[in-house]
């Protein structure tokens, strides 16, 4: 059993969230001294504090006397998900509300559900990871509610780390989706890419989905020939970020380089891909996201800004750049 309050370190969160994971009883106790990260339909709670918007953190007897104005008691704490917890040990959960009227509880709450595609550019860095990893696991119990093989329901245990069969037992965990995205060079240059879907004048790092069977390195390899024709000669892993959108995925970052840079586009994958020099992507850095467009009607190029790990990919590339041009001017 896990006293609230005595934990401070990393591990001993560690072991608490762990011990809340499966435990039933334990986290049933947590909710009703947790804080909550309210939903409407898998648009987080907001509020605009000048131009940034932070989330805030709503306490459990502040949210069941909002509950109790709509019929509801204790026994909606239950459709929580556990995110983590607080320096102090106090549970953190997220609870969507779809169920009630949105523009009444966003009076009542004194904020406001905001789609958190839009909301994430002007939402700081902590908040983002939470509210990334709120939005997919309440995405996957919506999803997930009956079994693939028995087509009968699925229930949550109370922290949300799985669902299991009524019928025939399976358990589920919450999946996503591995991801590599991969900044190649060819020593000088690096190579970005603009497709349909992005938002104009948008280039970034080449990005695709791990196939079944596949290693990291190999599906690099893969995505970079699939897309543009490359051989692959050299691969270095970057990092690695959780990303909500359109599902869960996990990116994995990695900067490889090429030997031969002819690009042979797949114009079903890819609207365009460039190879940019260290100049022009320090140029694109700096421009602002949706730039609007200039006097012969096209949009300068602009890279995903700081939420995106595609972002620190391409600083990380420049910098290695700039090193390598000071080294030779020291010789
Ligand atoms: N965080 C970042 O910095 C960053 C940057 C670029 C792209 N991304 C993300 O990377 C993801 C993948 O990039 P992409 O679209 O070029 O991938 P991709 O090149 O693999 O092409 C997408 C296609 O892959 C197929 N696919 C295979 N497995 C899939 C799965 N599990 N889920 C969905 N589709 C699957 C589908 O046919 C889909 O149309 C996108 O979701 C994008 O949002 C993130
Ligand atoms: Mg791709």
């Amino acid at each position: 059993m896990v006293a609230q309050g005595w934990c401070s370190s990393y591990i001993k969160h560690t072991r608490f969230l762990f011990e809340l994971k499966e435990n039933d009883d334990l986290c049933r106790q947590a909710l009703t001294s947790g804080s909550f990260y309210l939903f409407h339909n898998l648009s987080p709670l907001v509020q605009k504090s000048g131009s940034t918007y932070h989330a805030p953190a709503i306490s459990c007897s502040d949210l069941l006397k909002t509950l109790s104005q709509y019929g509801k008691d204790k026994s909606t704490l239950e459709e929580s998900v556990l995110l983590g917890c607080s320096d102090s040990c106090t549970a953190e959960f997220a609870l969507d509300l779809g169920k009630l009227e949105q523009s009444s509880l966003e009076k009542e709450l004194s904020a406001e559900f905001r789609d958190l595609s839009k909301a994430i550019v002007k939402t700081d860095g902590k908040n983002i990871s939470l509210l990334s990893r709120a939005q997919a696991l309440l995405r996957w119990h919506e999803n997930n509610q009956y079994c693939s093989k028995s087509g009968k329901p699925t229930q949550k245990n109370v922290s949300g780390s799985k669902r299991v069969c009524s019928s025939n037992g399976m358990v589920y965990y919450p999946q996503m989706s591995p991801v590599v995205i991969t900044l190649v060079s060819n020593g000088n240059r690096c190579l970005l890419a603009n497709q349909e879907s992005f938002p104009p004048g948008m280039y970034t790092a080449l990005a695709g989905f791990c196939e079944i069977g596949e290693t990291l390195e190999e599906t690099v390899r893969r995505e970079v020939a699939e897309e543009v024709g490359l051989e692959v000669d050299s691969l270095r892993y970057y990092g690695s970020q959780h990303w909500p959108f359109p599902m869960s995925s996990l990116m994995i970052a990695c900067q490889a380089t090429v030997k031969d840079d002819k690009l042979d586009i797949n114009k079903a994958e890819l609207k365009d891909a460039r190879w940019f020099s260290l100049e022009e992507v320090i140029e694109a850095l700096q421009v602002q996201i949706m730039p609007p467009k200039m006097a012969d009607g096209t949009r300068p190029v602009w890279v995903p800004p700081r939420f995106a790990i595609a972002h620190y990919l391409i600083q990380e590339w420049v910098q290695i750049q700039k090193t390598r041009l000071e080294e030779k001017i020291n010789i």
